[in-house]
């Protein structure tokens, strides 16, 4: 059996008060860029998932949050061509700051209704019922 690759990414699901979903539109130049993901990133070497969530939703989006306030959600595991990612999906209700694109980044508050009109990466579709039960 050839080796797979399997790649740890955590993400979250930031909701704010009015039941919205933060989406990131992925930059140009990068794999699937143009289709709007969960802020997040890989986990790096000596990272627990929690920091590597709080370093990214800081350097990403340029919130504070305390650790409390992640909870899991689910999860996407899903084979792309080249790696399988596996991705934990927390969510966060709660944090400090206000979201800004601090990387270039289209950002986007979403409602329920309405995300399935921002095209995601094959591995977040899954994912989308789940999270449509829970903000509807
Ligand atoms: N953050 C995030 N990544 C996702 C989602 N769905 C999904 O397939 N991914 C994939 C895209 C990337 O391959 C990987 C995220 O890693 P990354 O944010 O460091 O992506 P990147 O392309 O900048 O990575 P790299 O240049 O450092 O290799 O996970 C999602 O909802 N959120």
């Amino acid at each position: 059996m050839a080796d797979i690759k399997l790649t740890l990414v955590v993400a979250c699901a930031l909701i704010d008060a009015d039941k919205r979903v933060l989406l990131a539109q992925r930059p140009e130049g990068k794999a699937l860029a143009g289709l709007w993901e969960f802020p997040g990133g890989k986990i790096e070497p000596g990272e627990r998932p929690e920091q590597t969530l709080i370093r990214e939703l800081h350097e990403e989006i340029g919130i504070t949050v305390s650790e409390p306030c992640l909870a899991p959600l689910t999860f996407a595991s899903h084979a792309y061509e080249t790696f399988h990612l596996l991705m934990p999906l927390y969510i966060c209700r709660r944090w400090e700051g206000l979201a800004v694109a601090r990387e270039g980044q289209n950002l986007a508050w979403v409602r329920a209704s309405k995300l399935r009109d921002y095209p995601m990466p094959p591995a977040d579709i899954p994912l989308l019922p789940h999270l449509m039960d829970l903000l509807l």
